[in-house]
């Protein structure tokens, strides 16, 4: 006895392998690697016979209501204001990184100087 549950989730339909595990011809690994997961396409790629699609019917426990599955989430790359903005920001700093030093410098030779002719 497995103190586990093992779904997947063929076409939208869910099976509870758990009993299955020891007997598929593929082996439990297969089966727990794909445990709460759609294995639609791992299921269909390796081309289960027709008995093997009756003998499933078993394990039937459930559909899926595939408008609660999340759509696949598309990568949006960040817009060419920002880009632009942070190229902005670059040449700030450079500027700054230049500038600072150059004044310091000023402020104390101007310090020398007045204290100098006082
Ligand atoms: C309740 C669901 C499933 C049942 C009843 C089932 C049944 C079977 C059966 C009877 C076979 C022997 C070949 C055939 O008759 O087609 C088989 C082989 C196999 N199954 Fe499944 N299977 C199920 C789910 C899955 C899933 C979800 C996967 C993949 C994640 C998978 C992967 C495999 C693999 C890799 C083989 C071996 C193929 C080979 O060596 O040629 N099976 N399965």
């Amino acid at each position: 006895m497995r103190d586990y549950i093992s779904s997947c989730c063929v076409t939208s339909q869910v099976y509870d392998v758990t009993p299955f595990m020891d007997e598929h011809p593929g082996g439990d690994e297969v089966l727990l690697a794909v445990t709460g997961k759609d294995a639609t396409s791992d299921f269909e790629d390796i081309g289960h016979s027709d008995s093997a699609r009756e003998m499933m019917e078993k394990y039937h426990i459930g559909e899926i209501d595939a408008s609660t599955i999340p759509a696949k989430r598309t990568f949006v790359p960040p817009q060419q204001g920002s880009h632009v903005q942070a190229k902005d920001s670059d040449l700030l700093i450079k500027i700054l990184q230049f500038l600072v030093p150059i004044l310091i410098l000023g402020l104390a030779f101007g310090i020398r100087h007045y204290s100098k002719s006082e």
